[in-house]
C-alpha cells in the first residue's frame, strides 16, 4: 500500500471544492474533501507545498503515524488550514484501508449502531410566512426535523434566507464579501414569534432547529435561550463566538434549551472545556476541518462521556466526499445526535458519484467498499474555480460584528 502519487482537483459544479486524490502502487486510491469556505486556495497551496511531496513512498495503511507526521511534525499546530490539509490526507487514506478491506468505511470503525441516519433540513424565508411554506415542504419531503430561519423585518440581508424564496441558500455569494446590517435588538425581538408560529402550525413532533451564527454576547443568548423555552428547539446553534468557551457556562445557567456549537471548531482543544464542563449538548465539529476520521473520532468519544452527541455540520460548502464519509461515521458513532443536510445542486452530484440516499428524513449508509464516494475528474474539468467570499456583517452604527 505504498502512495505513488497524491493530487488535488479544483471545480466548481456550482460552488467551489477541493478534493485531494491519493493514489497507491496497487492503483487502489482514496479522496478526501479539502474544502474551506472562502480560503479554498489557501488549503491548495499548504498540501501542495509542504504535505504532498512527502507522503510519497510511505505506507498508506499508517493512518495513525501519517496523521501524527502531519500535525506534529509541521511544529505549527492546529488552525482551519492546517487541520483540513490533515483531515483531507486522513480521510483519502480511510477511504483506501477500507477498499483494501473489501468493506464499507463504517465496518471499519465498529459496525454499524444505527440502521438510519436522522438530519436536518434547512426551510427559510424572507417572512415568517414563506418561511413556514418551506417547513410544510420539508415536512411533505418526509423530513423530522428543520432548520428555521426567516428574514427578520428592519434587517435587508441575514445569513441563512435565500434572495429569493425557494431558492437554495449560498452564503459565499460575491467575489469579495458583501456587506451586511445587523441589528440584535430587531433579531431577538423577532425569534420567539417565528418558533411560536412553528409550532402553532406544525404541532409538538417536528424537531425545530435555529441557527445564531455567533451573533449574541452571551447574556442576549441567555435571553434567546429562556423566550423560545416553550417551543423545545432540538437546539439553539452557534449562539455565541465560542473563542471563549466560558461563556457557555453563564449561557447554560439561564436556560435549558440544549445548545450546539463546533462548525468552525478545528481541534478537541477547541472544545475540551465545553464538553467536560457539560456546556454544551451537540457538538458541530466536523471530518473536512476537524483533521479527519482520526481526530473527529477522539472528540466524539471525549463528548460521549459527558452525554454530548454530534451533529455534524453538513452545508453545501462541504463536499459530497465530506458528507458520504460523515454517513459513514454518523452510522457508527455511539453518541450520534442530528446530521445536517443542505442538499447539494445536481451538477455537483454528478461530479461526485456517491452511494448514500435520502430516504424519509433520514441518511442510508451505501455498501461500497470505502467511503463510497468517488470524483469524476473530467467533468470536474469543466467548472474551474471562481472566487467566492462570505459577506461581513457591521452594526448599525458601522461596527464590523460577527456575520
Ligand atoms: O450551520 C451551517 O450550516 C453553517 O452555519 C453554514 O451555513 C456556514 O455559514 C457555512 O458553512 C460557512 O461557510
Ligand atoms: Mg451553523
Amino acid at each position: 500500500m505504498i502512495i505513488s502519487d497524491a493530487y488535488l482537483i479544483v471545480t466548481s459544479p456550482g460552488r467551489n471544492f477541493v478534493t485531494l486524490k491519493i493514489v497507491t502502487e496497487s492503483g487502489v486510491y482514496g479522496i478526501g474533501d479539502a474544502t474551506l469556505n472562502g480560503r479554498e486556495l489557501s488549503v491548495v497551496a499548504y498540501l501542495e507545498e509542504h504535505v504532498l511531496p512527502t507522503l510519497i513512498g510511505r505506507d498508506a495503511s499508517r493512518i495513525e503515524d501519517i496523521w501524527h507526521y502531519l500535525y506534529r511534525g509541521a511544529y505549527w499546530r492546529r488552525g482551519p488550514v492546517t487541520m483540513t490539509a490533515i483531515a483531507a490526507v486522513d480521510v483519502a487514506l480511510w477511504d483506501i484501508k477500507a477498499k483494501v478491506a473489501g468493506m464499507p468505511l463504517y465496518q471499519l470503525l465498529g459496525g454499524k449502531s444505527r440502521d438510519r441516519v436522522m438530519v436536518y433540513g434547512h426551510a427559510t424565508g424572507r417572512d415568517i410566512e414563506a418561511c413556514l411554506e418551506e417547513v410544510a415542504r420539508h415536512v411533505d419531503e418526509g423530513y423530522k426535523a428543520v432548520r428555521v430561519q426567516a428574514g427578520v423585518p428592519g434587517i435587508a440581508s441575514i445569513y441563512g434566507v435565500a434572495k429569493k424564496d425557494g431558492e437554495p441558500y449560498e452564503p459565499a455569494d460575491a467575489e469579495l464579501p458583501a456587506e451586511h446590517v445587523w441589528s440584535t435588538s430587531k433579531y431577538l425581538n423577532h425569534v420567539p414569534k417565528l418558533f411560536a408560529a412553528v409550532r402553532e402550525r406544525f404541532g409538538d413532533d417536528l424537531h425545530v432547529l435555529h441557527d445564531v451564527h455567533h451573533r449574541l454576547t452571551p447574556i442576549e443568548a441567555a435571553r434567546l435561550g429562556k423566550e423560545v423555552e416553550p417551543y423545545h428547539l432540538f437546539w439553539l446553534e452557534d449562539c455565541v463566538p465560542a473563542e471563549n468557551q466560558e461563556a457557555f457556562g453563564l449561557i447554560r445557567q439561564h436556560t435549558t434549551t440544549p445548545l450546539a456549537v463546533g462548525e468552525v471548531f478545528n481541534s478537541l482543544y477547541d472544545a475540551k472545556a465545553l464538553i467536560e464542563n457539560q456546556w454544551i449538548d451537540y457538538i458541530r465539529a466536523t471530518l473536512t476541518h476537524a483533521g479527519g476520521i482520526t481526530h473527529v473520532r477522539r472528540i466524539a468519544d471525549l463528548a460521549g462521556l459527558y452525554h454530548v452527541r454530534t451533529g455534524f455540520h453538513g452545508p453545501t460548502d462541504l463536499s459530497p466526499v465530506c458528507l458520504g464519509a460523515a454517513i459513514h461515521f454518523d452510522t457508527w458513532v455511539p453518541n450520534f445526535g442530528i446530521q445536517e443536510y443542505m442538499p447539494h445542486t445536481s451538477a455537483t452530484d454528478e461530479v461526485f458519484p456517491h452511494d448514500y440516499r435520502f430516504e424519509d428524513g433520514h441518511f442510508i449508509v451505501g455498501e461500497k467498499p470505502g467511503h463510497g464516494v468517488d470524483i469524476d475528474e473530467q467533468l470536474a474539468k469543466q467548472y474551474p474555480y471562481k472566487r467566492a467570499s462570505l459577506p461581513v456583517n457591521r452594526l448599525e452604527d458601522g461596527t464590523l460584528w460577527h456575520w
